[in-house]
């Protein structure tokens, strides 16, 4: 059977929950990311640990069928890779920052300005895309010092709680994209391993879902039954219950887990008591 090839990041900020996601849907994979290839014991499936920045080409040349990669790194590199599922973690954003002193009134002050960067074809794109003019300087990592030791007048790179620019007497000034890890896939991947992708893609989907969810249950005297459902947006329709207590019931139903808090309050106010919120393993459908 054809083995489906997926590039991880070897170590980093994706490495430690693309390989829970993995084993979240199901995937044991045999050996540590001491080697560079590994496979999965119950999936047709083979991981490559890879250095986040090779990824797109690995996936341009169809070394790899599949990889979970950082979207701004297919911003910057991967114009042709497509990207099939977000999955809801390295939230981030690549922005411009510059120095707190400067006087930043709009992109325009850019103009002829040295700005240094690791992702050099996202800011010529943003700077052409503005009709801006500047120079760039490509670094690749600690990019925020630049300004603080005179190599530019302004940094873009990824900001995710802002307290690197803090630290480094920076200022965010203009959001050029936002970020998170996704699923993309190499345009090169035959038909039998985007039948295994179909499959992976799918389990995927569910536990992401269920990530979402939160498994709700609680009792209700049965004359408030319908203001509660009201309240609720169940899956399909709330499951009810009779209780032993004459006149309850109890209430089972599938909220969005951001939801919740802004609830509460409403059941309580309508009658419902003991109040459990459950996370979910997986949502079929
Ligand atoms: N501070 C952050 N918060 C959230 N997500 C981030 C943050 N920094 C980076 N990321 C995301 O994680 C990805 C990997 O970042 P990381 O710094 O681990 O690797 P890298 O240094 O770009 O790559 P390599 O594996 O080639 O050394 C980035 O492309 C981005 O999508
Ligand atoms: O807004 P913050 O939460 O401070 O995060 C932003 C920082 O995180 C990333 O660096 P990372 O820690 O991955 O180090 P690296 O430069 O070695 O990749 C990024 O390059 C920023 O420097
Ligand atoms: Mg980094």
């Amino acid at each position: 059977m054809t083995k489906l090839k997926i590039a991880v990041q070897k170590s980093g900020r994706l490495h430690d929950d693309s390989m829970s996601i993995l084993k979240d849907i199901g995937i044991s994979i045999d050996n540590g990311r001491d080697q560079l290839k590994a496979s999965a014991r119950n999936f047709p499936l083979e991981v490559f640990y890879l250095r986040n920045g090779d990824i797109p080409q690995y996936l341009k040349d169809g070394v790899v069928d599949a990889a979970i990669i950082g979207e701004n790194l297919l911003f910057e590199k991967g114009a042709d890779i497509k990207s099939i599922e977000n999955l809801g973690f390295s939230s981030c954003r690549v922005s411009l920052a510059v120095p707190k002193g400067f006087q930043y009134q709009s992109i325009k002050d850019l103009n002829n300005k040295k700005i240094a960067t690791s992702y050099p074809n996202t800011v010529q794109d943003f700077l052409d895309k503005n009709d801006i003019t500047a120079q760039l300087h490509i670094i690749n990592g600690s990019v925020e010092i630049a300004p603080n030791i005179g190599l530019a007048d302004a940094i873009v790179d990824i900001v995710s709680s802002g307290s690197t620019l803090f630290k480094n007497n920076l200022k965010e000034v203009e959001v050029i994209l936002k970020s998170q890890a996704v699923l993309a896939v190499s345009p090169k991947i035959t038909a039998n391993a985007q039948l295994v992708l179909d499959t992976l893609h799918f389990r995927l989907k569910s536990v992401l879902r269920a990530r979402q969810s939160r498994y709700i249950l609680l009792n209700a005297p049965n004359e408030k039954l319908d203001d509660i459902i009201k309240i609720l947006p169940g899956m399909k329709s709330p499951t009810v219950l009779p209780l032993a207590e004459e006149g309850w019931s109890s209430l089972h139903s599938v909220i969005n887990k951001n939801d919740f808090w802004e609830i509460i309050d409403e059941l309580k106010a309508n009658g419902a008591e003991s109040i459990l919120v459950c996370p979910i393993e997986n949502m079929v459908f």
